[in-house]
């Protein structure tokens, strides 16, 4: 079906309520209300299913094209898809106020690694080219798609925090959206519950999305005690703080307090150079030509660096790195040891349907049958002498 900003234009929300409801098997509660314009090559249009997820409701700013292929998704199509999302009853945190962060959850039970706590789906997924329309008009949209959210959901936005001071809808979405991948085009999406997470360059739990029930997984990656703030990473963690700090004050607006953040220089230092060794025995343990340097001690080196950092959710990429570097020599055990400990680690940073998920749980079972296998069989392993004679 097609939408053009004529046969949108104007409609109040009764109205577009009422023409949608006119249309057997129309699949949005609400008639869409579009703009296009030179800049674009297709209407941008705010699309409304207030049945989405039990009731709980879904409002999408984008092309009709990305919007029908939303639908096609399980979390649309298939009634059983979120069985298991968005149960909110009984949280195993509750809401603190943190001086300098604002409001933030703190556990209220012992969470072990790999404890699930939550999983919901998004109020809204905005698609970024929206940008493309003149200011008031996009505004226009996402004020309308609010305004289509059910009455018991548009509290849940509201609450959120509008951390710029602008237009209050854009502001509570700048604030708090999360960038996704949708049929390999990025999406931004809100969600209420993560949204009150803060973040910290040394995190206690990951997430993750996943596409197809389109929702956000958070678990602990490591136990979390009651009275312990739960914490996320809102930017890529394997950087020097200088660069992690720019980063978080330029795409979220706030100067990081997290306590890597605010250490002493010297300890700062450390936690730096740590940072370019990861990446320095990263290039070595890549290396599969036969000049290759890797041995299964350099992984493990890496895996102590990443520990002593508490870079627990990158682990997943350090117990890889091990289960190959294993591999290559042959070392069966050790393969299978560290590929099922990546496997652990991975699915809660990356999810369940990840390739390198896949990987690691073919490598848990059968390492002999993995392209690494052997693939540095009768290379040197070992370095056991300064390369002085004594
Ligand atoms: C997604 S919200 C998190 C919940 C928020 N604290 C609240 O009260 O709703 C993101 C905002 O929280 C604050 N925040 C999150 N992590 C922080 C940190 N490590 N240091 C300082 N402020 C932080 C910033 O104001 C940021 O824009």
């Amino acid at each position: 079906m097609s939408f053009t900003q004529n046969n949108t234009a104007h409609k109040t929300l009764k109205q577009s309520y009422e023409s949608a409801q006119k249309i057997a098997n129309f699949p949005w509660s609400f008639w869409p209300e579009c703009f296009s314009n030179e800049n674009t090559t297709e209407p941008y249009c705010v699309f409304s299913d207030q049945k989405f997820a039990g009731g709980r409701g879904i409002f999408i700013v984008s092309t009709s094209a990305m919007a029908y292929e939303l639908l096609k998704k399980p979390a649309f199509s298939d009634p059983d898809a979120l069985q298991r999302i968005n149960q909110h009853d009984n949280p195993p945190f509750v809401q603190h106020e943190f001086p300098g962060k604002g409001r933030g959850l703190i556990a209220n039970k012992t969470l072990h690694r790999g404890d699930q706590i939550f999983a919901s789906t998004p109020l809204l997924i905005t698609n970024p080219d929206a940008y493309l329309l003149s200011e008031p008009e996009r505004l226009k949209l996402a004020h309308r798609g609010v305004d289509t959210l059910p009455e018991k959901t548009q509290p849940l936005f509201w609450a959120l925090l509008d951390h710029f001071k602008g237009d209050p809808v854009d502001d509570r979405i700048n604030t708090n959206a999360f960038e996704v991948e949708v049929s390999g085009h990025t999406q931004h999406v809100v969600l209420p519950e993560i949204a009150m997470l803060n973040h910290d360059c040394r995190p206690n739990a990951a997430y993750f999305w996943d596409e197809e029930t389109l929702s956000h997984y958070v678990h602990a990656t490591q136990t979390i005690y009651p009275g312990q703030e739960i914490t996320i990473t809102y930017i890529n963690n394997e950087r020097w703080r200088s660069k992690r700090m720019a980063n978080l004050k330029e795409n979220w607006g706030f100067d990081c307090s997290c306590s890597s953040c605010s250490a002493h220089p010297s300890f700062v230092a450390e936690s730096d150079q740590r940072i370019d060794t990861i990446e320095e025995l990263a290039a070595v343990l890549n290396d599969w030509t036969p000049d290759s340097r890797a041995t299964p001690e350099i992984a493990e080196a890496m895996i102590s660096i990443y520990e002593q950092e508490r870079l627990f959710a990158s682990l997943g990429v350090a117990y890889k790195h091990a289960a190959e570097a294993y591999s290559s020599f042959g070392d069966r055990y050790n393969a299978i040891k560290y590929a099922s400990l990546s496997v652990e680690l991975t699915m809660l940073d990356k999810g369940f349907r990840d390739h390198d998920v896949k990987e690691m749980k073919n490598m848990a079972k059968e390492p002999e049958m993995t392209w690494s296998w052997n693939k540095r069989a009768g290379m040197k392993r070992f370095t056991t002498s300064c390369g002085h004679a004594h």
